[in-house]
């Protein structure tokens, strides 16, 4: 596989929880005609478990190693959309290596919309699974603020508002 990001169109999608990756992925996917990869999906059916029971069992340090395994050992297609988990990015050197892999988009959102978008939508998101009303919204901006120095190095950056998939491939091909 050629190792630079000039002429593979692949593209990794990364952004906080909730900011659209899976959903907007599978659209940007279908409009492109590329293939569409989960890795979180990719993660959960190699280890057989679902990310909350894989937290439970080996611990976030391990789904940390687990989960950069599966970003480099998952064959791609030339032509693919990407979607990972939101805390990919902030680890090990996922963001180099996916920046040399394709190109990656940051799905930016505020902490307020995240929210409300995460309140009852926690499966598979052991990390916010107590988290609720206000102390979600601050957890979440705290988080935020963490992980942009590593989101913000992304080669686009795309509003998360009213986002579509249309936009995206503007942003991606101008
Ligand atoms: N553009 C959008 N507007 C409103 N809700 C959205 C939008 N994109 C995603 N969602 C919702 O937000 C939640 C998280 O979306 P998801 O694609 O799983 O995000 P991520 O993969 O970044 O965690 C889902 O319930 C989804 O339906
Ligand atoms: O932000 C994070 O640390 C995580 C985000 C999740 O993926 P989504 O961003 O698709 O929810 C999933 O990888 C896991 O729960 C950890
Ligand atoms: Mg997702």
């Amino acid at each position: 596989m050629s190792n630079t990001s000039d002429n593979i169109s692949r593209i990794f999608l990364v952004g906080y929880m909730g900011c659209g990756k899976t959903t907007m992925g599978k659209k940007l996917a279908s409009r492109l005609g590329y293939a569409f990869i989960d890795l979180d999906h990719v993660l959960e059916a190699q280890a057989g478990k679902t990310i909350t029971q894989y937290f439970a069992d080996h611990g976030e340090a391990a789904f940390r190693e687990l989960e950069s395994s599966v970003l480099k050992d998952t064959v791609y297609p030339d032509k693919a959309v990407v979607s990972t988990g939101g805390g990919l990015p902030c680890f090990f050197d996922n963001m180099d290596w996916m920046k040399a892999h394709g190109k990656v988009v940051y799905i930016k959102l505020n902490a307020k919309t995240l929210a409300g978008r995460l309140e009852n939508n926690k499966d598979d998101r052991p990390i916010l699974r107590h988290k609720h009303g206000d102390e979600l919204v601050a957890f979440i901006d705290e988080k935020l603020a963490e992980r942009e120095p590593f989101y913000s190095r992304a080669n686009v950056i795309a509003d998360g508002l009213s986002l579509t998939a249309e936009r995206l491939d503007q942003l991606l091909h101008p």
